[in-house]
């Protein structure tokens, strides 16, 4: 039997000012899925998922997630709806006045009376599970660029999120790192059935962690399947982006604008 749909995205369309940066696009992501969005720089992936957890709203459409369409929550309501979603920014963003583990606790200790003593042993135990210890006395500043990301991916998962959504959870790691929290969005879903959309550049990581890829280029969804299918897909735009191609379609309407802005 078919998973049932987490999250529907329907024909969403978002303009910044007079720009169109999301053209019309649709898709879901059934429960337990790790869903993820293939694409060039600026080509909407970031946009897409912001809206999926309430931060921007749409120009146009819907967005469903286990059956209400967040669009039309109001901001408290919103407030509320988020504590199922985790969310790892692409910078991170960590508190740089807060110690590690008052980053990792952040949440309960903003909305909670949880004693102090557990909320830091939580953040221990999320930290130990993106690989890092004894460091919950230190400050974001005190860290390597690999060591703030694993700590704000600790934070993404402190509250035992139903959805989490990456925005690059790999770049900038070395290649041990990258396999490691690979390993954990795998682990999240087969252990408790974490619906993921994870944003990469990373086509190993794509390919490895996805149970299906979208592939997106200027806020259109050109694919979307199996990594088989993906990469059977004959679409010109998609054999390039996945054979890191030089040369292409892609690099083709980038020369053209280049010369147009030039005329
Ligand atoms: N708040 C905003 N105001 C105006 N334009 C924006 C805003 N946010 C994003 N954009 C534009 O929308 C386009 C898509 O941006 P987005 O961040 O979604 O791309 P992306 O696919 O995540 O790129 P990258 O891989 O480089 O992070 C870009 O051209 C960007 O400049």
């Amino acid at each position: 039997m078919d998973k049932k749909e987490k999250i529907i995205v329907k024909n969403l369309t978002k303009k910044f000012g007079d720009r169109t940066v999301l053209k019309n696009i649709s898709f879901d992501v059934k429960e337990g899925e790790i869903f993820v969005l293939m694409g060039g720089s600026g080509s909407g992936k970031s946009t897409t998922i912001k809206h999926i957890i309430g931060l921007l709203k749409p120009t146009e459409g819907q967005i469903i997630i286990d059956g209400t369409d967040i669009t039309q929550l109001t901001d408290k309501e919103l407030i509320e709806f988020r504590k199922k979603m985790g969310y790892l920014f692409q910078e991170g963003a960590l508190f740089d006045s807060l110690k590690v583990w008052e980053n990792v606790g952040f949440y309960f200790l903003e909305n909670t009376d949880m004693p102090k003593k557990e909320i830091y042993r939580l953040a221990q135990e999320k930290l130990a599970l993106v690989g890092l210890k004894g460091i919950e006395e230190l400050y974001p500043s005190e860290l390597s660029g690999g060591m703030r990301k694993r700590v704000s991916l600790a934070r993404a998962i402190s509250t035992n999120p139903e959805i989490v959504l990456y925005d690059e959870p790999t770049s900038g790691l070395d290649p041990v790192t990258s396999a490691m929290i690979d390993n954990l969005i795998v682990n999240l879903r087969d252990t408790i059935g974490v619906t993921s959309i994870v944003v990469t550049h990373d086509l190993d990581s794509a390919f490895s962690i996805g149970d299906r890829i979208a592939m997106i280029h200027r806020g259109i969804i050109y694919a979307i399947g199996t990594p088989e299918e993906i990469k059977s897909n004959p679409d010109p735009i998609v054999q390039q982006f996945i054979n890191r191609k030089a040369e292409g379609p892609i690099t083709e309407e980038l020369f053209r604008e280049l010369q147009s802005e030039k005329a």
